[in-house]
């Protein structure tokens, strides 16, 4: 269940590399390779491609992760949201530029901002729900007319009536954890896009605990800087192996743990 993020920041390169499209590929592609039997799932973050004008390095990427990992998915992190004209040129940059299985969705311009998308019933679509950050407060906690908090909103709409190829996730944060639990009971096993263990601190063993679906799984677990950056020498990549293998090896434990403490309660 875990999932690596790219989030090449050109102010932390490791040794030896540069700042150029191309040593942003290069230091991706062997992050990719360091950490491809451990993850699920690969969410590049398309900004620090873009801040850099490394967009074409972002399309080959992709491209390696379907080669080198052909059973993890691939997860843009774009957080688009538009009307309809606009959004159906995002959905065609997120899965004709650049290949990627699903992509992040901002909801709030409502449902014909997300019906695009649609026209790619074999893809993924992870709606912002309860996001991991501190100002997600300020608007996802809104109480609604059904006296119903906003993100709880979003979680019900996105994973039904927004829903029709049943292609919906939610991206709930690790800083989180209890509304983790309450997004679960409103979107059934809809996948949770789970950011905010590592560099932010957020709650695995609760995150697995509150989040796993009915059929024990359910949940794609980003770290992007921990795993990155856990090293800056030249032995980048093998910081990266290591700490992506300790992150899944603590993300079945919290699994393990939950599964046994179920067992005993029965
Ligand atoms: O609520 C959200 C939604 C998206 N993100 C993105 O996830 C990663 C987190 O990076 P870390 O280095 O593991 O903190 C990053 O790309 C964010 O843009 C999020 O953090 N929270």
């Amino acid at each position: 269940m875990l999932c690596v993020g790219l989030d090449p920041d050109v102010a932390r390169m490791p040794a030896g590399y540069g700042t150029t499209p191309s040593e942003i590929e290069r230091f991706c592609l062997e992050i990719i390779k360091a950490t491809a039997e451990h993850a699920c799932a690969f969410k590049p973050q398309i900004a620090y491609f873009a801040a850099n004008r490394a967009e074409q390095a972002l399309e080959n990427l992709i491209g390696h992760m379907h080669e080198l990992a052909p059973n993890a998915t691939v997860i843009l992190d774009a957080k688009r949201g538009d009307i309809g004209a606009t959004a159906k040129q995002y959905a065609i940059e997120a899965f004709e530029r650049y290949r990627a299985d699903s992509v992040t969705l901002s909801p709030y311009m409502g449902s014909d901002s997300v019906e695009p998308y649609h026209a790619y019933p074999d893809r993924g679509l992870f709606l912002l729900c309860r996001t991991s950050n501190p100002g997600g407060n300020d608007l996802q906690f809104l109480n609604t007319e059904k006296d119903e908090p906003l993100y709880q909103a979003v979680a019900r709409m996105a994973t039904t009536t927004w829903n029709p190829h049943g292609q919906a996730g939610l991206v709930v944060g690790a800083t989180y954890p209890e509304e983790i639990g309450l997004v679960r009971k409103v979107a059934g096993d809809a996948p949770l896009l789970v950011p905010g263990i590592g560099a932010q601190g957020g709650d695995l063993p609760n995150t697995v605990q509150n989040g796993l679906c009915s059929k024990g799984w359910g949940l794609l677990i980003n770290s992007s800087r921990a795993i990155l950056y856990a090293g800056s020498g030249a032995d980048f990549a093998t910081a990266a192996q290591k700490e992506a293998k300790r992150t899944q090896d603590a993300i079945q434990s919290a699994k393990g743990d939950m599964i046994e403490n179920s067992s005993r309660r029965r």
